[in-house]
Order: C-alpha cells, then structure tokens, then sequence
C-alpha cells in the first residue's frame, strides 16, 4: 500500500508535483549500528531504492550549495541539519527516481523531523526497520569504518550518540506505540543481521515452512 504525496503541500515547498504513489520504510538506529550496509542488501534483494539521508546532506556540502557550509558544521558537530533541508533533498529524490519504493535511512532523527516531514509529503511509513545495537559495539564499528568521514572520530562520536540517545529514541518510541516497529539485533555478523531483515522483507505467503 502507498501513500499520496500531498499535492497542496509540495506545492507549497516548491517542488512539481506528480501525486506520485510511494512505499517507505525508514531504516533507523544508533550511528554505526548497520544502516547502510543492511540497505544495500535490501536492495540487492527486495528492489527497494535506498535514500541515505546522511548520504544527501554531505553530497550536498560537496555540490558547493549555498546550505553546504552549514551542512558541514552541523555534521562536525553531531548536530541534526534543520528538517527542511533534508526533506527537501529526500523529497526530490523521491521525485526524481522512477522506483515506487524507497529505505529511507536515517531519518527522521527527531520529532520535528518526524512531524515536518508527514506534513509537507504526507507520506506515513509502511513500517520502521530499526536496528539494535549496544553503544560498545557501534563505537567500535565507528572508529574503523575508514570512510574518511570528518565526523568519525571519538569526539564527535560521543555528541552523535547523545544526540540519538535523546532525540532519535523518541521516534523510534513514537513508532513502537503506533505497532509500526521491526526491531532486529543488530549486534551479530552481517549476513545473520540480513537473514533477520529478509524475513522482515518477506511476505508471510511467500515463507517456506522450515
Ligand atoms: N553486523 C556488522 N558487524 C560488523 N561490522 C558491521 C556490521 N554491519 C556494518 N558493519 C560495519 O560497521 C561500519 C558501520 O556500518 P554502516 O552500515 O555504515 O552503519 P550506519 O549506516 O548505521 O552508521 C561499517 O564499516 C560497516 O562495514
Ligand atoms: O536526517 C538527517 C541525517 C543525518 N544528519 C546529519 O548527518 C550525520 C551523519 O548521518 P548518517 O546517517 O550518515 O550517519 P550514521 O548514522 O550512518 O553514522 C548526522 O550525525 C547528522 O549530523 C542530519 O542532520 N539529518
Ligand atoms: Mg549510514
């Protein structure tokens, strides 16, 4: 089932409209805890398009747009870019993909982006994919992630983990209480990891009976 983009409001925001019908999972979790690496398998696997929020905002900073500098600032500093930045990116790449279906990962990180984001698309997730992982465990990841990433680093590490701690566990929170909540333990090696998120993916008719 798909959700209408409001008309009304991406109008609003400046952007062509296409009424376009659209599934989204938003793919949350603590940084390092294996967002991204779990979408590409979904994608590979369920031809889902995967839209990393994070991803947009630095491809952002590295187009020399106006916003880049504040873009950087705020990754440096762990802090949450404000919503209408990146709903705009996240909505026009939903505009600009032919695809129906899209893993929006790593966002919405607090409740206004949450709110904001409902409101200008009008778009509700299908479900929200949320990967459990201890702090330990995911600042270990961090550290030798090797991405060349300004923001992986001890210091910037910790404020990302307070900033979740306190403004993404309460969207996560929200959904839970709504049902809407696949909740995977994410502290094991990645293809046991996906053998959990397929059978999140996989609709109940298409199981086979071990
Ligand atoms: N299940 C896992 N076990 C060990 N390392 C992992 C696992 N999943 C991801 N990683 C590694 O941890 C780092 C962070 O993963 P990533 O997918 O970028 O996380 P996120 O997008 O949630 O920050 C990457 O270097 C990745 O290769
Ligand atoms: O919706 C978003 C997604 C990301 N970010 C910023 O981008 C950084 C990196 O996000 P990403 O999801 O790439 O990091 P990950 O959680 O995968 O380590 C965050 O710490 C924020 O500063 C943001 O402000 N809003
Ligand atoms: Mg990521």
């Amino acid at each position: 089932m798909g959700t209408v983009v409001d008309a009304a409001n991406k109008e609003a925001n400046g952007i062509a409209h296409t009424n376009k019908k659209v599934t989204v999972v938003f793919v949350l979790g603590g940084p390092g805890s294996g967002k991204g690496t779990q979408c590409a398998n979904i994608v590979q696997h369920f031809g889902y398009t995967h839209l990393s929020a994070g991803d947009l905002l630095r491809a952002e900073i590295k187009s020399g747009s106006e916003n880049g500098t504040m873009i950087q600032n705020m990754i440096k500093e762990g802090k949450i870019v404000p919503s209408e930045v990146t709903i705009k990116l996240l909505q026009r790449a939903i505009e600009e993909n032919g695809n129906d279906k899209f893993l929006i990962d790593g966002f919405p990180r607090n409740e206004e982006n949450r709110a904001a984001f409902e409101a200008v698309t009008g778009i509700e997730p299908e479900f929200v994919l949320f990967f459990d992982c201890p702090e330990e465990e995911m600042e270990n990841r961090l550290l030798s992630r090797n991405q060349g990433r300004e923001d992986d680093n001890i210091e910037t590490i910790r404020k990302r983990f307070r900033v979740y701690m306190e403004s993404s566990v309460p969207v996560i929170e929200y959904y839970n209480a709504k049902g809407k909540v696949r909740k995977i333990d994410a502290a094991r090696p990645i293809e046991e990891v996906f053998e959990a998120v397929k059978a999140v993916f996989t609709p109940p008719s298409d199981k086979v009976a071990a």
